[in-house]
């Protein structure tokens, strides 16, 4: 579903993504694990088609991300890192606005919209300025945002990153939902408690570098049978630790 053919992006001399070959089965929730800075939004701005690569290419249900970049967005639901809104606009009209440039006419992209503020309990805040909304109204109208138009693969830019335990909580069982519901899912997150709860199959990403993929059990390896998360990810990276200049 999604495929990765030596993608890469360099600033001048620095590799913030280098060559990166990967693929994405449909209906996997693929967790692209990193610490910070080691190239996870560069790789999905190039996804999103919003970045355009040094090299290589990546291909969303057979499209190319960077020249059909508009055929994507219709295929595809973002998250980004940090949901900016307009300011003048209250968060249902947020969402009727994007359902209408999906193409749904007036009275369906109304019943959208009223659907997905029930799902994400933002009912009475639909009528208040998002720009007035918390960290995590703001993720949660920007999840909302991205399912609108029910895409077959949601890319997702540390969905929970900065929200509280309820929050997390609450969107985490909405993307197991979509999952549940066959959707093909692309997480970046550096919290290892969530890629753990939600992820088929994770890939851990560091320097720009995919060091590692397969799933929890794979990636453990030769560590204790019974290794976190977070353990595999330490020795992992700890082992393709750059030298001291
Ligand atoms: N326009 C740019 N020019 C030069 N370097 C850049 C540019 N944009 C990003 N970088 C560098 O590329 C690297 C990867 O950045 P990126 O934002 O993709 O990391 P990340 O894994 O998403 O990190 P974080 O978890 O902190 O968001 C970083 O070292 C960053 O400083």
């Amino acid at each position: 579903m999604i495929e990765f053919q030596g993608l890469s992006k360099t600033y001048g001399a620095f590799a913030a993504v280098k060559p990166l070959s990967l693929r994405v089965r449909r209906g996997e929730v693929f967790g692209f694990l990193g610490p910070n800075g080691a190239g996870k939004t560069t790789t999905i701005r190039m996804m999103m088609g919003i970045l355009v690569p040094s090299a290589g290419q990546v291909r969303i249900a057979g499209l190319d991300c960077h020249a059909d970049a508009a055929a994507v967005k219709s295929q595809v639901g973002y998250l980004p890192d940090t949901p900016i809104f307009y300011d003048y606009l209250r968060g249902r009209e947020i969402l009727q606005f994007v359902a209408e440039m999906h193409g749904y006419p007036r009275a369906e992209a109304e019943r959208r919209a009223a659907r997905l503020l029930g799902e994400f309990g933002l009912d009475e805040a639909g009528e208040e300025f998002a720009v007035n909304y918390s960290m995590g109204m703001k993720k949660k109208l920007g999840l909302a945002c991205a399912l609108i138009h029910d895409p077959a693969v949601l890319i997702l830019d540390e969905p929970i990153n900065g929200l509280d335990p309820r929050a997390a909580r609450d969107v985490q069982e909405r993307l197991l939902a979509c999952a549940a519901a066959g959707c093909t899912i692309f997480v970046s997150t550096h919290l290892l408690d969530m890629a753990e709860k939600l992820c088929d199959r994770v890939g851990i990403i560091h320097h720009g570098e995919l060091i590692a993929t397969g799933t929890l059990d794979e990636l453990r390896g030769d560590a204790s049978a019974a290794a976190s998360l977070e353990e595999v990810f330490l020795k992992i990276t700890e082992e393709n630790r750059e030298p001291a200049p």
